[in-house]
């Protein structure tokens, strides 16, 4: 049974495939404090949350258990991913459910920005009737600047087109053949400072765009410009803004998001006449609600079931054709770097993992994250997993080495895990999956051979004489050990070989030791794949 905390108010509707699931308890706690959740979270496998809980590495350590943080949302900035990363919690977020819902209140401001709406409401309804103070613009015929051409910034250029507005965008991944298709005219943050009537940001909050409008921009500013930020506080430098409107420089600012929120009650945009704001209110629509709930949840199941899922970002993306095709193997790739480790007797110093045939034409990145996982997890446990398997080779200094070839000896496709131990030792096994037939090793060091890696193996290495496998098998009878399956391979006639022999349960240290003392055996190794 997996529990599942939810700390933020998130749609009911949109969880209630957890609350459905036979295998999931959720626990629905908001407003806790950094210390009430470390007190709690050990007990949880996965949190659900949106902006307002703070996930901190002190909230971190204390999860134990923790295998998913899902935020129904986009930004994780709320999140400590280095620190979700180095524990191997995986982060996912819901980044397109709400794109529109964001666009559209992106919308509602600019609209209120040039037709003063809020300000005209609040006088209305305090009983003046004031038709002189509130005189708006169009916004067409108008030149919008958009900062940040991801989902929502392209969404609400394609709606600004409609209002018969000029575009000039800014993306530092936004082509020219893109730009043109939306009829956006590429141009440079300058540019769009100089041009713009109207200005909107969508980026992250990163050290990049942090204060990315600030003093400099505003003394080059179009005067009169009205400037919105849908997207993070600090984006836009809310201390410069407010020189620049009381300078005259801007003629209005539309915020939803602050440096800090919620913003202090002294705040001076929450007193000026010029600027309107909104508490976080972008993604608040039923809509994006049920849409961000329901994707966060869906792979918030899959993580837990140990099935595929999307959406991590603490990994790099992969696509879903990528995807498709990697995942028959990865169960392959976890055991051949789990079955390479225990061949090991050193410390290792380097990685090598060759991928060949089919395996040559897709991007393996994730594969290589199971592959490691199995190494790893040799000697850390659950600690290793697919999140932090690269990071912990990495901070580990150990060298990996991926190549990639189209020839595989015969194999439609053809993993081989290398390790280099510390005094020259290098342990080797290569594995395929076999259409029809499923995983195989093939390899073991230099020896062909044909093993279904599951269960307990012994691995022995001896020399090829007479009588061995006799030997071999009387002890383990006399030792109760039954065997599955028996192979064996060598290079030459009497020369060195090795027996991998499947056997129905584990064994000890002693039969082990009473191997390596019959005559012409070498070495005597437990693998166990699970
Ligand atoms: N107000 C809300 O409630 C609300 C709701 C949803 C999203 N958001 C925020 O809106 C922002 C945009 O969300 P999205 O879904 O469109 O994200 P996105 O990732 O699709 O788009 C962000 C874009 O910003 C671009 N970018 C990064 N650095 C830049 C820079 N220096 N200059 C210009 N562009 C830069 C990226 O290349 C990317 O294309 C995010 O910060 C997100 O957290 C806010
Ligand atoms: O990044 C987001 O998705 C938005 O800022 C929405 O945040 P919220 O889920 O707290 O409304």
């Amino acid at each position: 049974m997996f529990k599942v905390l939810v700390s933020d108010p998130i749609s009911d509707l949109g969880i209630q495939q957890l609350v459905d699931a036979q295998d999931i308890i959720v626990d629905k706690q908001t407003g806790l404090s950094e210390d009430e959740l470390v007190g709690i979270i050990g007990d949880y496998d996965a949190l659900l949350v949106r902006s307002q809980t703070t996930v901190t590495k002190k909230i971190m350590e204390a999860a134990t258990k923790l295998k998913v943080v899902g935020r129904a949302g986009v930004g994780v900035d709320n999140i400590d991913l280095n620190a979700a990363t180095e524990r191997g919690i995986i982060v996912i977020n819901a980044p397109d459910g709400n794109t529109i819902t964001t666009c559209e209140h992106t919308f509602a401001m600019m609209m209120a920005l040039a037709r003063h709406i809020p300000q005209a409401y609040a006088k209305t309804i305090s009983g003046t009737w004031d038709r002189k103070s509130f005189l708006g613009v169009e916004l067409r015929n108008k030149t919008l600047g958009v900062l940040g051409m991801g989902r929502i910034g392209s969404e609400v250029a394609k709606r600004a087109k409609a209002f018969g507005m000029e575009i000039l965008g800014y993306d530092p991944f936004l082509t020219q053949e893109r730009a043109d298709k939306m009829g956006v005219t590429l141009a440079s943050v300058d540019e769009i400072i100089r041009n713009a009537d109207f200005m909107t940001v969508h980026t992250p909050l990163t050290p990049e765009t942090k204060h990315m409008i600030s003093t400099a921009q505003f003394q080059v500013m179009k005067k009169g410009m009205r400037i919105i930020n849908c997207a993070r506080g600090g984006v836009i430098d809310e201390t410069a803004l407010i020189t620049a409107v009381n300078d005259g420089i801007v003629a209005g600012a539309a915020f939803d998001v602050f440096e800090s929120e919620p913003p202090q009650a002294d705040h001076p945009f929450l007193s000026h006449p010029q600027i309107i704001v909104t508490p976080h209110l972008g993604a608040s629509t039923i809509e994006a609600q049920e849409n961000v709930a329901i994707d966060v949840s869906e792979q918030v199941l899959h993580i837990l079931r140990d099935e595929p899922f999307k959406n991590a970002v603490n990994m790099p993306p992969v696509a879903a054709s990528v995807m498709n095709k990697l995942q028959p193997y990865f169960s392959l790739g976890e055991k051949l770097g789990s079955f390479a480790a225990q061949m090991a007797t050193q410390a290792i110093q380097e990685i090598r993992i060759d991928y060949a045939g089919d395996l040559s034409e897709v991007d393996t990145q994730p594969l290589t994250r199971y592959i490691l996982k199995g190494i790893l997890a040799r000697h850390m446990g659950d600690e290793a997993n697919i999140v932090n398997s690269m990071h912990l080779a990495k901070v580990r200094d150990l060298n990996v080495i991926i190549t990639s070839a189209p020839s595989t000896k015969g194999f439609t496709n053809l993993i081989t895990v290398s390790l280099k131990g510390q005094n020259g030792e290098e342990p080797r096994v290569a594995g395929t999956l076999l259409a029809g037939y499923g995983e195989r090793i093939v390899r073991i060091n230099d020896y062909s051979v044909d093993v279904l890696p599951s269960g307990h193996q012994i691995l022995i290495s001896h020399t090829d004489k007479p009588g061995i496998i006799g030997n071999v098998g009387s002890l383990l009878g006399q030792k109760d050990v039954n065997i599955a399956s028996m192979q064996v391979g060598r290079k030459q006639e009497g020369g060195e070989a090795i027996m991998i022999l499947t056997v129905d349960k584990d064994v000890n240290k002693d039969v082990l030791s009473a191997l390596v003392e019959l005559p012409n055996l070498n070495k005597a190794q437990e693998v166990v794949l699970v």
